[in-house]
């Protein structure tokens, strides 16, 4: 199989959340993203979408330094030559440090129209083998205690098959001790965005009598010496989010002993190829993994549902219903949770179509990038 893409889209988007959402290290009200999508000689486009928020705090990239690395650099190389598999371009991409969401975005694109052209779902050129995955939903912190036990009793009735809860020094113990009450049985997480230091552990180790199925990125996103050190002091297990952007980190991770559950986020790992290499060495180690999300749209989200499909993705995500997240979704069909499953489209590719009228709608500007102008 031979890709060969004849031009590249970049778009500009920008979607306002039905309601926004709240981490421990800020408030998002509306989603500014890259679309990329990836045309071959034939007019087969591909899709992918670029995860980095337009603001740095949850990892260094945004949707501009994204932008710059993709029109500067990583198009460029994905025109410069022929390309048989896409793991080719993410090894074309390894000479460029880091800069992990900018570089899966466009090697989101090339899976799909690979995928495209194989004639088979995305979720089997992965290797994956799920026809449902299970899905949880992530939500923000709320005003009130009050206001949170409401949402949560509206997620437990749409079938989630698991809640996680954002939590904050000054928002944690109390907090998981009333949600705890009020729903005894629902398997539930916490996820700190980093908001702790290992001086509270104690606070930390406080949580283990509500039976949290983890507890997510308690420390710093550059410290796994400190999550290992951590680990050993809770019951509840530590999952790592932002620590993990490499199948190096992986291995560092597991070997010190810094968690025991993984998320993985095709953005922050730096793509498909990545993500795979990384549930792959979980499976090895016993390890389960499951999918984070970045508030993604249609697109980024078909790719995650796509990779939940491999088997070590043991544990429910965070790839909630696009109405969880927008009025109008830029695929169709939307992606529908029933019974807190999602089913996983059989069309080639990511197996949604996208609805370039509401593509056009939320986008603020494009550029086009040729292959004879750059190659
Ligand atoms: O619903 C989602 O897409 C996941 C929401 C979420 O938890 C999140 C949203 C924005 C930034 C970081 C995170 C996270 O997983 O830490
Ligand atoms: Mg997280």
């Amino acid at each position: 199989m031979t890709i060969d893409i004849e031009y590249v889209i970049l778009r500009h988007l920008q979607m306002k959340l039905k309601a926004p959402f709240t981490t421990s290290f800020g408030t998002f009200q509306r989603k500014e993203f890259i679309l990329v999508e990836v045309v071959d000689r034939d007019g087969v486009s591909g899709w992918g979408e670029s995860v980095a928020f337009a603001a740095p705090w949850y990892s260094e990239e945004t949707v501009k330094t994204n932008w710059h690395m993709l029109e500067d650099f990583l198009v460029p190389l994905a025109l410069a030559e022929p390309i048989h598999h896409p793991e080719e371009l993410a090894k074309r991409f390894s000479a460029i440090r880091q800069n992990n969401m900018a570089k899966a975005a466009i090697e989101g694109a090339v899976w799909d129209l690979y995928a495209k052209r194989l004639g088979v779902p995305l979720c089997q050129a992965l290797g994956g083998t799920k026809k449902d995955i299970e899905v949880g939903v992530s939500i923000g912190i709320q005003p009130t205690v009050a206001d949170l036990l409401q949402v949560i009793e509206r997620y437990v009735a749409q079938g989630y098959r698991r809640i996680k809860v954002k939590i904050k020094p000054g928002w944690d113990v109390d907090v998981i001790r009333d949600v705890r009450r009020a729903f005894p049985d629902v398997p539930l997480m916490a996820d700190a965005n980093s908001a702790y230091t290992l001086a509270d552990a104690d606070r930390l180790k406080a949580l283990d009598e509500f039976g949290l199925l983890m507890i997510e990125q308690p420390l710093a996103a550059d410290d796994l010496l400190d999550h290992a050190r951590l680990q050993p002091l809770l019951h509840t297990p530590i999952c790592l989010d932002e620590s993990i952007r490499s199948y190096d980190d992986a291995r560092k991770a597991l070997d010190l002993g810094s968690c025991r559950i993984i998320n993985i986020k095709i953005g922050r790992v730096g793509g498909l190829w990545e993500a795979k290499r990384i549930h792959d060495l979980c499976a090895e180690r016993g390890v389960p993994v499951w999918c984070g999300g970045m508030l993604e749209a249609g697109v980024g989200r078909a790719h995650n549902i796509a990779i939940t499909t491999l088997e070590n993705f043991a544990l429910p995500g965070d790839t909630a219903a696009s109405s969880h997240y927008w009025e109008r979704d830029i695929i169709t069909p939307e992606v529908e949770v029933q019974g807190g499953l999602i089913r996983v489209p059989d069309a080639p590719g990511i197996g949604y179509d996208v609805d370039r009228r509401q593509v056009e709608r939320y986008t603020q500007f494009a550029k086009v990038f040729h292959r004879t102008a750059t190659a």
